[in-house]
């Protein structure tokens, strides 16, 4: 192959255009072998986020043209991972073995804040990502039910540290598995805040790219404790889209921006219901609110979930549907919002070096 060819293989990826891409793949410095031989065109990706959905989408979008311009027989794709560690608050708190935590978090209970969060840890891993997820929802610690993990305690090797409990190959620690729910319901606010960061600090977390951390709902005394002094990458806001969960979301972009954590974006769950008879798209709780919200406070609307039995269903049988219906509509949607997530973090932060990554208490 020529170099003029190999050249315009490269021009062509660089070409490629999509709403993760704030830079191309040339400015990425992601394409890291680009090679023909004996009719077969090797290229190779190295990605600092999550991005498996959209290079798929990438090899759809250009193989034709690649086959064309190199008379390659075949293509040989493939995508490796380096995630980046990106600058968070609370630097002096950071986690070893954590690079990126995100935060999930709402403004008011019962929007599908833990929904929204195993889902999207799941996705993320599915996206090519190590990840954890942390339930941090003393007020109902609903992640061990959805991951069909309920009657499991975390194991101490020397009684002072947890070993996670592994599911579906996220490493989860929760407040569920440690203590009986109504117990956690009466901790006072300082007391709640303390256990919460001595869990994510205690637990024998494995390399990470990612932790979620599912928050309390709402923005009191606990969630302004716990925003200062968890080193968080980013949140995201679950609201639903009914002026009620809009209201109370905007606390939560504000509680955020108080503490310099910068608001990753808005999901909005139960967006709308599809009819099971006739496919028909209903707006039940209102339409447009979490775009304008997004707009208003000058972040993203990341995306958008259907209110859907099935989605219910999946959690309560303790397998959510990312794992249970990889195929299902929703589970891509959840994967494509994780790679705008990931995407996002990673554009709107700064990337930081391993040495002060890995920094330990
Ligand atoms: N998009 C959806 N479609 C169908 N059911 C949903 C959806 N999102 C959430 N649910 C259901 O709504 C209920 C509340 O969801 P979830 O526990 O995730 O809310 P939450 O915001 O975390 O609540 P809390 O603040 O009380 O912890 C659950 O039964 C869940 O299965």
């Amino acid at each position: 192959m020529s170099v003029n060819d190999l050249s315009q293989v490269k021009s062509i990826l660089a070409a490629f255009t999509h709403p993760t891409l704030s830079k191309n793949l040339m400015e990425l410095n992601a394409i890291k072998q680009c090679e023909l031989n004996d009719g077969i065109l090797t290229i190779k990706l190295v990605m600092p986020f999550a991005w498996q959905t959209v290079f798929g989408l990438l090899q759809k979008t250009v193989g034709n043209e690649l086959q064309q311009c190199t008379q390659a027989r075949h293509i040989d794709w493939s995508i490796e991972y380096d995630i980046a560690t990106l600058k968070r608050a609370n630097e002096q708190h950071a986690v070893k073995n954590i690079k990126n935590i995100i935060v999930v978090s709402s403004g008011k209970g019962g929007v599908g804040k833990s929904t929204t969060a195993v889902n999207l840890a799941l996705a993320l891993q599915h996206e090519g990502a190590k990840v954890g997820l942390l339930d941090a929802d003393i007020y109902g610690p609903s992640i061990p039910t959805m991951l069909g993990t309920q009657n499991q305690h975390p194991m101490s090797p020397d009684n002072q540290h947890m070993m996670p409990i592994m599911a579906f190959g996220l490493a989860t620690n929760s407040i569920g598995y440690l203590v009986e729910q109504d117990n956690a319901m009466v901790w006072r606010g300082p007391m709640a805040s303390k256990a919460l960061l001595q869990i994510l600090q205690d637990t024998m977390w494995p390399e990470l790219d990612y932790l979620v951390i599912d928050m309390p709902p709402g923005t009191g005394d606990i969630q302004l404790t716990l925003a200062q002094s968890i080193p968080v990458t980013g949140s995201v806001i679950v609201t639903t889209p009914q002026d009620i969960a809009l209201i109370d979301a905007k606390k939560g972009i504000t509680m955020f921006n108080k503490v310099n954590i910068p608001t990753i974006g808005i999901i909005e769950n139960m967006s709308y219901h599809i009819c099971e008879n006739c496919g028909h798209h209903e707006a039940i709780f209102g339409e447009g609110g979490a775009a304008q919200l997004a707009k208003h406070y000058h972040t993203q609307l990341l995306g958008q979930i259907p209110l859907d039995r099935v989605l219910r269903q999946d959690l309560d049988n303790g397998r959510p549907t990312v794992i249970s219906q990889p195929d299902n509509p929703f589970s891509q949607i959840y994967n494509e919002l994780a790679d705008r997530i990931a995407a996002e973090l990673y554009f709107q932060g700064k990337v930081i070096l391993p040495d002060i990554a890995f920094k330990s208490l």
